[in-house]
Order: C-alpha cells, then sequence, then structure tokens
C-alpha cells in the first residue's frame, strides 16, 4: 500500500497570534510533532505550508504550498494540493496543530480491505474528525468538485465520499486535541 502522509499547515493562525507551526510544545515545534506521529507509519510525508514560512521549516521536508487555484481555501485545499502533486493510493492527514496524535490514533486509521471505502475517519465523543484521518487518490475529483464551487467544507467532503468511521473510545478525546490560541498551548504544556 502506497500511503503519503499529509502536514495540513497553510492556515493564517489567526487565533494564535503567530505561526502554529512553529510554536513549542513540550520543546518542540508542532511541525516536528506532526512528523514524529506520521514517521511512525509512512516515510514519506510532505508538508503544505504557507509560502512565506517555507525557509522556515528545517529541511529534510518535503514542501509544497497550496494550488494557486485553491490557495487559502482551507485544509481542503491542501487536501487538494498534495493529491495532485504527490501520487499515492492513500494520503492520512494530521493538521499542524494536533501535538497530541499518537501512533496507536493514526494506525487504526489505516485502510483497510474493503475496496469500496474512500475515507477512514475518525469519530470521538460523537464528532467526526476529517482532519486527521485517511483519504483514496479517488477523493481527489471530489475535492475538486467541491473547491471549483467554492465549498470548503471537510464535513461537506465526507457527505460525498464511502467513509468508514472509527468510533475511538472517549478516553482518547485529549489525543485530538487541537491548539487554536496561545492560552490553549500553555495549558495544554500544564497538563
Ligand atoms: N494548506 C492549507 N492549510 C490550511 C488552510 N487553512 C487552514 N489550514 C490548516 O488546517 C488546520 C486547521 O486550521 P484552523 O485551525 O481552522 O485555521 P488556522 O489558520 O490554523 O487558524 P485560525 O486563523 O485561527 O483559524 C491547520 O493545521 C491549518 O494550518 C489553507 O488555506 N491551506
Amino acid at each position: 500500500m502506497d500511503l503519503t502522509g499529509v502536514i495540513i499547515a497553510g492556515g493564517e493562525s489567526s487565533r494564535f497570534g503567530k505561526p502554529k507551526a512553529f510554536a513549542k510544545y513540550k520543546g518542540k515545534e508542532l511541525y516536528l510533532h506532526a512528523i514524529d506521529s506520521l514517521g511512525n507509519i509512512t516515510n514519506k510525508i510532505s508538508v503544505i505550508a504557507r509560502e512565506e514560512h517555507m525557509e522556515c521549516y528545517q529541511p529534510p521536508i518535503h514542501l509544497l504550498k497550496d494550488d494557486p487555484l485553491f490557495k487559502g481555501l482551507g485544509p481542503l485545499a491542501g487536501l487538494y494540493t498534495v493529491m495532485s502533486q504527490v501520487e499515492a493510493d492513500w494520503y492520512i492527514t494530521l493538521p499542524v496543530d494536533t501535538p497530541c496524535v499518537n501512533r496507536e490514533i493514526l494506525q487504526r486509521l489505516l485502510p483497510g480491505d474493503n475496496a469500496k471505502v474512500q475515507a477512514f475517519v475518525p469519530i470521538v465523543t460523537g464528532r467526526k474528525q476529517p482532519l486527521i484521518a485517511t483519504y483514496h487518490y479517488t477523493a481527489k475529483q471530489v475535492v475538486y468538485d467541491l473547491l471549483i464551487k467554492n465549498k470548503r467544507s471537510m464535513h461537506g467532503l465526507l457527505d460525498q465520499l464511502r467513509v468508514q468511521y472509527i468510533t475511538f473510545d472517549d478516553s482518547c478525546e485529549p489525543c485530538f486535541y487541537n491548539v487554536n490560541t496561545e492560552e490553549e498551548l500553555r495549558k495544554l504544556q500544564l497538563e
């Protein structure tokens, strides 16, 4: 199985006030946490970053910027970018701001035998987590069709794919925590 890891890091970090990718959690930048987590399951990883930050990542990293057609249209634009520029059967996505996702979680999202499934998506405490999920390359056209109509919702994408939902125990919720503000990161450091 050809699986590419995708770190979605092209957001504005407006609530955080500075680029989240380079904020430190437990002494290490958030983007490096994401690389380490995905590195447990694949050695092919692409980071979809903002153009103005390309120089700030430490090589060797495969960096991409949003396809100009959909630049800034949210995480869906990041998914489209990697699907159109990196050939793979499957893409496993991770936002740059979820430093507690671990190998056990990602392993449960690896594609299974059901050839009809186009996405494996976690559900935790009743909430779908489409940003931390695995997508088949056949989803690319669906992503394109949404973005070209300026539809940016990842949940909207799920509505149009054959999805297998993976339900996680409520106790896993902290692993899915995503950091939006500096205050949230400070609190997380204390836990
Ligand atoms: N490639 C790409 N990634 C994005 C884009 N917008 C958001 N993301 C990423 O998607 C994930 C979730 O983004 P949000 O938390 O909603 O947005 P954010 O820009 O990080 O933060 P805010 O500006 O405070 O909303 C983060 O990892 C972002 O880096 C985009 O337009 N392109």
